[in-house]
C-alpha cells in the first residue's frame, strides 16, 4: 500500500486524542469576498476608452460628455479599488492563476468554492470563464489541474454514485464493472466529439499543472459535474436526460432546491455527470449548451439573459488495508465543490428600450442580480453595524438561495468583475462598479482545513470531529 510519512494506515491501530465538540470551536476566521476587475479590450467600433488602470489594483473612470452623470454634474473621475485589476492585454492563464488556480487548488484539499462573473452584456463574462478556441478560460483551465492532480488516484468509474440527495453511494469494483459494462453504449466516438464540438480546440493547449499538496495517495477521487440554468427565477437542469423534441420543443421544467443534512444547497433531481478527463467534461458542457439554445429558443429568449452554473464535485474516500479498494463507508466521503456562475448582463432596462416580454425578463434579471445585490448589503450591514442583525433575503431569489451557504461560510467567494473600457457603456459600469464595492466589502468564512486523516469514527464528518493519530 502506498502510505505517505505520519499518516494513519487505515484499519491500522490508532488512538483517539482529540474530540472537538461543535459548540466549543473556536470562532471562524474571516476574509472578505475577493473581486477582481477585468478589463477588455477596447473594440475598433467602440470609440473612445473612458478608464485606465493607475495601479495594479485600481481603476480610474472618467465621466464622458454623453454619459448622464456628466449631465448630472458629475464630472470628476472615480477611482474604484479592487484585489487586482487585470488589463486587456492580460492573458487567459494569468487570470487562472490569479483567479482559478487557488480555487482549484482548495477544491481538492477538501474545501468549497464560489466563483462570479458579473458585468454588463459583451463585457466578457463568458470569454473569462469558458473563454474560446485558442483562449481557455477558467473552466477548462480548472478541470486540466484538476484531472493531472488525481491522474494516478482516480476511482474506477461508477465506484461513486449521487445518491439523490446531494450525497453519494459507494460501490464495490465488481459493481462498479456491471454499471461500466451496462453504459458502454453511451459513449461518444472521439470523432464525433472532434466534429461536434465547438469547444475541441481548446483541449489542444490544456494547462500542465498539478497540484500536489492536499492530494491523498491512500484515497480515490472521482469528478461529477452539474450545469443549470438560472431564468426568471426557473433553475433547469441542462443536463437532463429527456429527448429534446425538434418539432414541437417545450420548455424545460424548473427544478427545485433543497436543502441537505449538512445544510447545503442543492437542486433537487439534478444531472450529475462523472467525467474522467477534461474532454469527457467539455462533452458533457457542450451537451448542456445545446440544450440551453433549445430552451432558449423555446422561451423566446437569449442565454445572456440567464445565469448558467456549472459546478465541479470532486468526491474523496480512502482506500481500504490493503490500498487495492475504497472503503465502502459514506461517512468517510470528503465532497467539495467549485461552482463556476456566468450572470446574466447587468444592464438596466433603460438603456435596453425594451417592452412586453423583454421587459418582464430584464426586470426578472434585475430581480435576480438585485436580491444578491441585497443579499451582499445585508450582509455587509450585519457584519459592519451594531445594530439589530436583518434576515438577508436569500430566499427571495433562486440564484441566492443556491448559494447562501457560501455566505454563510461554507467556502471561498470569489468574483470577477468585467468591464468594458467603452465610453459608451459608462453608465452602466458605473452601477456595476457600485455592486463590486459592495461585494468586496462583505466578509466570508475562511473554508475550513479539512484534515487528512483517516478512521474517523462512523457517521461523522471528516474534518470535524475525532482526530485520531497513531
Ligand atoms: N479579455 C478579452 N480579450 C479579448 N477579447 C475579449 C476579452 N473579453 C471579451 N472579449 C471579446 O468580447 C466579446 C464579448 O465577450 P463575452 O461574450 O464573453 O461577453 P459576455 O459578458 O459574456 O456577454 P453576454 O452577457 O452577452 O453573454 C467577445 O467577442 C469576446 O471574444
Amino acid at each position: 500500500m502506498k502510505s505517505s510519512k505520519g499518516k494513519v494506515p487505515v484499519g491500522g491501530k490508532a488512538k483517539r486524542v482529540t474530540v472537538v465538540p461543535h459548540g466549543a470551536r473556536k470562532q471562524k476566521e474571516k476574509d472578505p469576498v475577493e473581486v477582481f476587475c477585468r478589463v477588455r479590450p477596447l473594440k475598433e467600433e467602440e470609440g473612445e476608452s473612458c478608464m485606465s488602470i493607475v495601479r495594479d489594483n485600481r481603476l480610474q473612470i472618467e465621466p464622458p460628455e454623453s454619459s448622464l452623470a456628466f449631465k448630472s454634474g458629475q464630472k470628476n473621475p472615480t477611482q474604484h479599488t479592487f484585489k487586482r485589476v487585470i488589463n486587456g492585454t492580460s492573458s487567459q492563464s494569468t487570470v487562472y492563476d490569479m483567479v482559478g488556480f487557488p480555487l482549484t487548488e482548495q477544491l481538492l484539499q477538501g474545501k468549497h468554492g464560489l466563483l462570479f462573473a458579473y458585468g454588463i452584456t459583451n463585457s466578457g463574462k463568458t470569454y473569462t470563464m469558458t473563454g474560446e478556441p485558442d483562449a481557455p478560460g477558467i473552466l477548462p483551465r480548472c478541470l486540466d489541474v484538476i484531472f493531472n492532480s488525481i491522474a494516478e488516484v482516480q476511482a474506477p468509474k461508477f465506484v461513486f454514485r449521487p445518491d439523490g440527495s446531494n450525497g453519494f453511494n459507494i460501490f464495490s469494483e465488481s459493481d462498479a464493472r456491471v454499471e461500466q459494462y451496462r453504459n458502454r453504449g453511451k459513449k461518444v466516438s472521439p470523432r464525433m466529439r472532434a466534429a461536434e464540438s465547438e469547444f475541441s480546440e481548446m483541449l489542444r493547449v490544456p494547462d500542465q499543472r498539478k497540484v500536489t499538496e492536499g492530494v491523498d495517495e491512500d484515497s480515490q477521487y472521482a469528478v461529477f459535474v452539474s450545469y443549470v440554468e438560472i431564468y426568471n427565477n426557473y433553475a433547469f437542469d441542462l443536463l437532463e436526460d429527456t429527448p429534446v423534441d425538434s418539432i414541437v420543443p417545450k420548455p424545460p421544467k424548473s427544478k427545485n432546491l433543497r436543502e441537505d443534512t449538512n445544510h447545503n444547497m442543492y437542486v433537487s433531481g439534478g444531472t450529475e455527470v462523472e467525467v474522467k478527463s477534461t474532454e469527457e467534461a467539455f462533452d458533457v458542457l457542450q451537451r448542456g449548451q445545446k440544450r440551453r439554445r433549445v430552451a432558449m429558443t423555446t422561451m423566446n429568449t437569449e442565454s445572456s439573459r440567464s445565469h448558467s452554473v456549472f459546478t465541479i464535485r470532486l468526491v474523496q474516500a480512502p482506500l481500504n488495508h490493503s490500498g487495492e479498494a475504497v472503503i465502502e463507508d459514506k461517512s468517510l466521503l470528503t465532497i467539495s465543490q467549485l461552482s463556476l456562475v456566468d450572470l446574466a448582463g447587468s444592464e438596466r432596462t433603460t438603456r435596453t428600450h425594451c417592452t412586453g416580454d423583454r421587459l418582464r425578463e430584464a426586470n426578472n434579471i434585475n430581480a435576480n442580480l438585485m436580491v444578491l445585490r441585497t443579499c451582499m448589503e445585508t450582509l455587509r450591514d450585519n457584519q459592519v453595524g451594531g445594530g439589530a442583525t436583518r434576515i438577508v433575503p436569500y430566499r427571495d431569489s433562486k440564484l441566492t438561495h443556491l448559494f447562501k451557504n457560501y455566505f454563510d461560510g461554507q467556502g471561498r467567494v470569489a468574483m470577477i468583475v468585467c468591464v468594458s473600457p467603452s465610453s459608451t457603456d459608462y453608465d452602466e459600469t458605473i452601477h456595476v462598479m457600485r455592486f463590486a464595492e459592495v461585494t468586496q466589502e462583505v466578509m466570508v468564512s475562511r473554508p475550513q482545513e479539512v484534515k487528512k486523516q483517516v478512521g474517523l469514527a462512523p457517521g461523522r464528518h471528516r474534518g470535524e470531529l475525532s482526530l485520531l493519530s497513531p
